[in-house]
């Protein structure tokens, strides 16, 4: 039994648009240097949940903790603190056209704290090389980059300050399955040598298995399992053995909606 507190601890999080109910009571917590991943259907607030985290979408009701720190309802200048902890990758990378690789790598270390020019991009040369970018890229714009490129370097823009809690939005989404196994491997990587805790979405199994130490299942704004990755083949919940082996018949039914 550990007595440590958590990394990230969610108690009863609740957070509509609208009349659509996304989150309705999300219990959830992630010990330190521990990689979850999050699982569910398309649509299921999988986005909704790390963003709440993040601070990026304030959920209506609950709890959600940071080191035992309460992060609701916090001001501007001590929800950017947290967030400074943080490092994001975004879905499809996210990444500024208008700058060029380098500068995108560099954000956080320019504009969030305040690390001169010309280190910040020594720095973002270090962390390029980490994600087997060369130098070469530095300059270029992200849109003379392949997408597995792309991705490559959001991770180092996630990295780049030396977050304790990662955040990965579907990253092996679109990429072949060997790019898709690099960017796995990295993940794994990063996480370990920064000793950081990490919540992953993804819809690719092997990668979730790759990744993860833990998985969790929402399902209906609720998290309806949530256990070691080792566990899943053997979770006994049929919703979980459903979305695992992407079955259409099961208790979980699509909502199939036509114009
Ligand atoms: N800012 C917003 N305003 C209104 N509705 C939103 C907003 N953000 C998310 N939603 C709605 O919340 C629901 C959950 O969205 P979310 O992006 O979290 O799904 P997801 O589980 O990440 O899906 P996917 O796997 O397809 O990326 C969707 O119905 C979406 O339309």
């Amino acid at each position: 039994m550990t007595t440590a507190t958590p990394k990230i601890a969610l108690a009863d999080v609740h957070k509509s648009f609208g009349r659509k109910q996304v989150l309705r009571g999300v219990d959830l917590s992630i010990d330190a240097g521990s990689s979850l991943v999050v699982i569910g259907g398309s649509g299921t607030g999988k986005s909704v949940l790390i963003k709440s985290i993040l601070g990026i979408i304030h959920p209506d009701k609950g709890s959600i903790r940071i080191d035992g720190r309460e992060t609701m309802g916090l001001g501007a200048r001590d929800r950017e603190e947290v967030m400074a902890g943080m490092g994001m990758l975004f879905q499809g990378g996210a990444l500024f056209d208008s700058l060029p690789v380098w500068q995108n790598v560099a954000f956080g270390l320019i504009q969030g704290k305040g690390v001169a020019r010309r280190k910040a991009r020594e720095i973002a040369i270090e962390k390029l090389s980490l994600v087997g970018l060369g130098a070469d890229v530095a300059e270029l714009a992200p849109a003379e980059l392949s997408g597995g490129m792309q991705k490559r370097v959001g991770l180092a823009r996630a990295i780049a300050t030396d977050p304790d809690i990662l955040f990965f939005d579907e990253p092996t989404t679109g990429l072949d399955p060997i790019m898709a196994d690099v960017i796995n491997d990295l993940i794994r990587n990063q996480v370990k040598r920064l000793g950081a805790t990490a919540i992953t979405i993804t819809h690719d199994m092997a990668s979730a298995r790759k990744i993860a130490d833990h998985v969790a299942m929402i399902y209906q704004g609720r998290i309806i399992w949530h256990g070691p990755v080792e566990e899943i083949d053997h979770s006994g919940n049929p919703y979980v053995d459903q979305f695992i082996h992407g079955r259409a018949d099961g208790p979980i039914q699509m909502e199939l909606r036509r114009p």
